[in-house]
Parts: C-alpha cells; sequence; structure tokens
C-alpha cells in the first residue's frame, strides 16, 4: 500500500505555476505555505504508539521547513515543535562514524543494499547471514553505533551526541521521557543487536551499545534543525548556518548514496521513483530530504504508513520536489500539474 504519495484524485495545482515570477526566496516560502495549505487536512496513517510516550502525540501537528546551503532557513507550520529524532538519527550517525574510522570499514560491516524488510525485522538478519544490509535499519544502526569511537559507551555517546549536535548547530537535548519510554521497551532491539554479536557483528557490548542507540534516538530536533541538518548534507559536510565542517563531502555523498537507496526502508524504490532525492524518515513523524549542492528539506507530521513513514510528509515533499524543480533524475523541469499517478495509472 502507498498511503500518502497516491493521491489519484489531487494534482499539483497551478498555485506552484504561480509563482513562477516571485523571487526565489519569496517562491520557496509560497511554496512551503501552499504545502502545509494542501496537506494539513490528510488524515490518513496511524501515531506510532509501540514506544508509548511517542503515542501521546498530537496527531495534527505539522511542520515543513526547507535549509538552503547558503544558509537562509524557510519554515511553515509547527516547524519549531520539538520531536525525538528517532531513525532520521541513523543517517547522520553512519556518517559520523564513517568519517571517524573510515567509509570501507563501515561497508564491510554494515552494508549499503535494502533488506526488503521493515526496519525492525529479525528476519532480515536472518535471511542475510547475519549481514544488517544497511545503516537505516535498526539492525544497521545499532552495527554502525558499536563502531562509534570510544572505548565506554559514554564516550560512544558523546561522540554521536556532539556530532549530532553539530549537524543541527546547536546543542540538542534529550528527551528523558521518551527515552525512557523506549528503554522499558526495546527488547527487540536488544534481540538484535545480540543476534548481532552471535554473528560476529556487534563491535561494542550488545545491550550498552542498544542503550546508546536509545539515546541517539530520543534527541529532540524542531523540524527547522531537521532542515539544517539535511541542509549539511547538501553542503558536501559543512553545516550552512554556523559554517563549521562536520563530515567531509566523500562522506557526505555516500551517505546521501545509501539514503537512496534504503532511507524509507521498503518503500524506499517508491520514494525515489516519486521524490527523486536520497531522504530519511522516523517513527515520531519526521522526514528529511536532501538536494545535493542546493540544501535540504524536512517536514513532520505524526501519523505514519504501514511502512512507519509519516502521510503528510511524503505527500508534501512530492509536491515541493515537483514544484521546485529538484528531482535528481529529472533533464528539465517537470509538469506542476498532474502526478505520475494520474497520468500513468495508479502505481499502488
Ligand atoms: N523507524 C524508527 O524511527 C525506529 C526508531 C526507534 N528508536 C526504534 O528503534 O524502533
Amino acid at each position: 500500500m502507498q498511503v500518502g504519495l497516491d493521491e489519484s484524485t489531487d494534482s499539483l495545482d497551478d498555485q506552484a505555476v504561480s509563482t513562477g515570477s516571485l523571487p526565489d526566496e519569496e517562491r520557496v516560502q509560497h511554496l512551503l505555505d501552499t504545502a502545509h495549505g494542501r496537506y494539513r487536512g490528510l488524515d490518513e496513517g496511524v501515531v506510532a504508539d509501540y514506544i508509548p510516550e511517542l503515542g501521546i502525540a498530537d496527531p495534527g501537528l505539522f511542520g515543513l521547513a526547507v535549509a538552503g546551503v547558503g544558509g537562509r532557513v524557510f519554515v511553515a507550520g509547527d516547524s519549531s515543535h520539538e520531536i525525538s529524532i528517532q531513525s532520521i538519527s541513523k543517517a547522520f550517525v553512519f556518517a559520523l562514524v564513517c568519517d571517524a574510522i573510515g567509509h570501507d570499514e563501515v561497508w564491510r560491516t554494515v552494508g549499503v543494499n535494502n533488506t526488503g524488510l521493515p526496519f525492525n525485522s529479525v528476519m532480515a538478519l536472518e535471511l542475510n547471514g547475519g549481514s544488517p544490509m544497511n545503516p537505516m535499519v535498526n539492525a544497521g544502526a545499532l552495527a554502525t553505533t558499536a563502531l562509534a569511537p570510544g572505548a565506554t559507551s559514554a564516550a560512544k555517546w558523546k561522540f554521536v551526541h556532539d556530532g549530532l549536535s553539530r549537524f543541527a548547530g546547536r546543542v540538542l537535548e534529550l528527551d528523558i521521557a521518551v527515552y525512557e519510554s523506549e528503554a522499558a521497551n526495546n527488547q527487540r532491539n536488544q534481540a538484535i543487536a545480540r543476534l548481532l554479536q552471535s554473528y560476529g557483528r556487534m563491535a561494542f557490548d550488545p545491550l550498552q551499545t542498544t542503550d546508546v542507540y536509545t539515546k541517539q534516538c530520543s534527541l529532540l530536533v524542531s523540524t527547522r534543525d531537521l532542515a539544517v541538518m539535511a541542509a549539511t548534507l547538501a553542503d558536501g559536510g559543512v553545516n550552512p548556518v554556523t559554517g563549521e565542517r562536520v563530515v567531509s563531502a566523500a562522506t557526505s555523498r555516500d551517505t546521501l548514496a545509501v539514503m537512496a537507496t534504503t532511507g524509507l526502508y521498503e518503500m524506499s524504490g517508491d520514494w525515489l521513483y516519486e521524490i527523486g532525492m536520497p531522504g530519511k524518515s522516523g517513527v515520531s513523524g519526521g522526514i528529511i530530504t536532501v538536494s545535493p549542492g542546493k540544501g535540504g528539506m524536512a517536514t513532520f507530521s505524526p501519523r505514519l504508513d504501514p511502512a512507519g513513514n509519516s502521510v503528510r510528509g511524503q505527500s508534501a515533499t512530492r509536491y515541493l520536489s515537483r514544484a521546485l524543480g529538484l528531482n535528481l533524475f529529472a533533464s528539465q523541469p517537470e509538469p506542476t500539474a498532474g502526478s505520475r499517478t494520474t497520468t500513468e495509472g495508479s502505481t499502488s
């Protein structure tokens, strides 16, 4: 099922076309406001509650942000509302660890291919001889966090926390309630970490690694922060707001490649087909999208599709990708009216 992307009765309307005469910055703001207005009434999907604290999120929240590599940030809706970063952290921790210990070691231990299975799949590990396959599913993220520099869990946490904060350009705080809620209910992740250990793929103590991973997922970010983090990958590893280099250009490039193949779990193919840019989602409802060399986009809305991707976020991102002409595979501007599903039949 393809909730959110299949809008067979919808079309990307002329509002996008009518912005043609606006200066670029006003146009971006106008399109963000338009996307917010278009999709705030979309009520498909359900709020994740397998981490009990996430289940209390207001399903009506909806934030959008775009950050350019020049450092300008545009926002709409609930863009300053803070959420736990959840799986979006996986992309940035992958980048930080690659940068610190070398791409090849992470590639060998974790991999870069899609599992075709849900993010918390145990079966994926078994089917692949114990390889986590990629850093964007829980198994691969746990294996990646285990590789973080530092001999102790405290040192690894400091590395991860400092690095994620540099991507955001401010010191990120931990949501203690979300952390404790997940820590009390993350037996499945603990089991995955143990299973990885049994296959020789866990470079650090499995339970302590799961704890660091659970903390990294519980860091609080706003939609605006997420856009700046995404823009840092767009900008070759330099945070365009603080000017600080966080990771190398090669690391950013490689991280974007893995996001393209696996950022939206088993729906990554549909995402790339519709949106044409690397993305990464998380179960608190955030999605980041990166336009290399141009900027980062972030959306937040808690209702998720069955794969765990925000429904409004996917629709708003698709709209903005088309309206801003960001699809990496398009050789010329795309028509802003009509969607693939209306013009070429349903993809679901
Ligand atoms: N997809 C997600 O965002 C999952 C992250 C969550 N912390 C988990 O491990 O289950």
